[in-house]
């Protein structure tokens, strides 16, 4: 089985299908590494150059899974100042589409077998469109900006004002909204992270309970199941009213 995670950044993607991927005796692949490790092998080349290396790049990476999954690990280790500023390059390099289509292209082809847990944007929609399992999680804007000042906080030493990373935060992931809009259209399992602790969101026993829920209800022809804290029970099956300010956590629509 393969499962995808979606979410924009700090919803516990990574922390969570870390997790999820060591429970089940999985491989876990985080697409924003592979951003963030071309990003860095190419800091001083354009996007239009770093397209170019991909493509004729792109063979030998997919031959090679092992190798290169354990090369993109790479970034982890870097020092936190040049971690957040990979991030940033990251970010611009996620803006080509080309560039997104060829690092699908690779994931695509490392997960062609089953027992990948795969965290990404677009996972659920453009890497793995037929995984068994879809998972999306989301935050309110308060927590995206909260976990992110954390994570600078204790993990880099830096106090990076709120405005400054709520800024930062509509900036940068605004793009991806639309990823994460057309995930919940489609997906199994959307978790809301609000009010959850990692611990909460991770536990694979509530995950199997919602996902056996699931089958039963997939009778009932409804393909998503909520949970989490803090949704507005809007019980509408339109999508108009899943706005970019909605997924934000503001008004989430509760589908039963
Ligand atoms: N449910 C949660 N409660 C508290 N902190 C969380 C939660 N989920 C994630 N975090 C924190 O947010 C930060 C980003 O988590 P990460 O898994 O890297 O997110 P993503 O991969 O979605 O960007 C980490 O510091 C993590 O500890
Ligand atoms: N599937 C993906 C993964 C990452 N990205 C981009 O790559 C950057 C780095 O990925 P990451 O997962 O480490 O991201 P953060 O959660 O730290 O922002 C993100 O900020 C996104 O801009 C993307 O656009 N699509």
């Amino acid at each position: 089985m393969n499962i995808t995670i979606d979410g924009l950044c700090v919803v516990g993607k990574s922390v969570v299908g870390r997790r999820l991927a060591k429970q089940l005796g999985y491989i876990f692949i985080d697409s924003g590494l592979l951003y963030r490790y071309f990003s860095l092998t190419y800091f001083y080349l354009t996007n239009e150059q770093i397209q170019t290396k991909l493509i004729t790049q792109k063979k030998e990476i997919i031959k090679n899974p092992l190798f290169y999954l354990k090369e993109f690990n790479i970034v982890y280790n870097l020092d936190k100042s040049t971690y957040i500023l990979n991030r940033k390059r990251a970010a611009q390099l996620a803006k080509n589409n080309e560039i997104r289509k060829v690092i699908n292209e690779i994931i695509k082809a490392f997960t062609s077998s089953k027992g990948f847990v795969v965290a990404g944007r677009d996972a659920s929609i453009n890497i793995i469109p037929d995984a068994d399992i879809k998972i999306v999680l989301t935050a309110d804007l308060t927590t995206h900006v909260a976990r992110r000042y954390l994570e600078n906080y204790d993990d880099y030493g830096k106090n990076i004002p709120y405005f400054d990373i709520k800024k930062d935060f509509l900036l940068h992931d605004l793009h991806s909204y639309k990823f994460i809009e057309d995930a919940t259209k489609v997906l199994t399992l959307v978790i809301n992270t609000t009010r959850m602790t990692i611990d909460q969101v991770s536990l694979l026993d509530q995950l199997e309970f919602y996902l056996c829920k699931l089958s039963v209800k997939s009778e009932r022809a409804s393909n998503r199941i909520l949970f989490g804290h803090s949704f507005s029970f809007h019980n509408t099956n339109s999508h108009s009213a899943n706005s970019a300010t909605s997924l934000m956590g503001v008004g989430y629509p509760w589908y039963s």
